[in-house]
């Protein structure tokens, strides 16, 4: 098994394509669970998607199929045009837990990344500066992870991903755990990030005016087993500021909709 996939291996595919997948559990004693049925979906490079449905549907399981932790049952799951195989260096995570080692700085998380990937410690230090100051945390290279706020310890874990160049950043519920001012602060810094490194992203998300306010498109997917509900193009301008986007009449509008199209899937189960 390569662990590797050749860089830009096929240049006019897809980013992610997952096609006509379904995936189905089994326990230990024999239960199956049906995670997934017959979905379907293709990102194109430098596309933000967000995927929303409710709780237990399979929101997750769709990002664990790209990162290959999970292969599908039936159908084809393709990252840049090939199938999923081992780690892919191309691949970054965003979750809701904070992946930020507790025994290191903040300098030494953001550059292990480049350290890992053999990069030399001057050159992966002084990167590693460049984006602690991108992240607005200039000053605190030397705290540790117990001495910052939930808010702080995101923009940690947002540098330490985004130091990296992912082609692909898959987030899963990324900013659920902290208040409403720290993630409308984080959502800005994330959609800055975006814009200036040209990425595709899936963002996993409970909080469909979230799903709206950061994506291209957004995935509605139906209560368990799930399937694709609805796929709605968010043609709000860019760049887009937080704070201001959820007042655009069109926003509202947009955020109706879909609300409608979930609380069917909600008032079911
Ligand atoms: N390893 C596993 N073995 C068996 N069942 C699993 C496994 N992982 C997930 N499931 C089941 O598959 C379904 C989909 O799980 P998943 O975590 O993808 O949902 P989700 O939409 O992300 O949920 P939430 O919104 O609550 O985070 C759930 O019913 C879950 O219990």
């Amino acid at each position: 098994m390569s662990t590797v996939l050749p860089l830009n291996a096929a240049p006019g595919a897809p980013a992610i394509d997952f096609d006509n997948v379904s995936l189905r559990f089994i326990s230990a004693d024999g239960d199956a669970t049906v995670a997934l049925r017959n979905f379907s979906m293709s990102v194109v490079r430098g596309e933000f998607i967000a995927i929303v449905g409710p709780t237990g549907c399979g929101k997750s399981t769709t990002l664990n199929m790209v990162t290959g932790l999970l292969k599908p049952t039936v159908g084809k799951v393709q990252v840049m045009g090939q199938p999923v195989d081992g780690i892919d260096p191309r691949i970054g995570f965003v979750f809701q837990a904070d992946a930020v080692f507790p025994w290191r700085s903040v300098l030494m998380n953001v550059a292990a990344g480049p350290l890992f990937r053999g990069m030399a410690k001057k050159e992966a230090l002084e990167l590693a500066q460049h984006w602690i100051q991108k992240v607005g945390l200039a000053g605190f290279d030397k705290h540790y992870p117990h001495q910052l706020s939930g808010g702080m310890r995101k923009r940690v874990a947002l540098a330490q991903t985004f130091i990296n160049k992912p082609e692909i950043l898959l987030m899963d519920e990324p900013f659920s755990a902290l208040d409403m001012q720290t993630r409308t602060l984080m959502q800005d810094e994330l959609l800055k990030l975006w814009s200036s490194t040209g990425g595709s992203v899936i963002f996993v998300t409970h909080d469909l005016e979230e799903a709206v306010a950061l994506a291209d498109r957004v995935f509605v997917l139906s209560a368990r087993p799930a399937t694709l509900k609805r796929v709605y193009e968010i043609d709000l301008p860019r760049p887009r500021v937080m704070s201001e986007v959820r007042y655009d009449p069109r926003f509202i509008e947009l955020s109706k909709r879909i609300w409608a199209d979930l609380r069917e899937e909600v008032d079911i189960h």
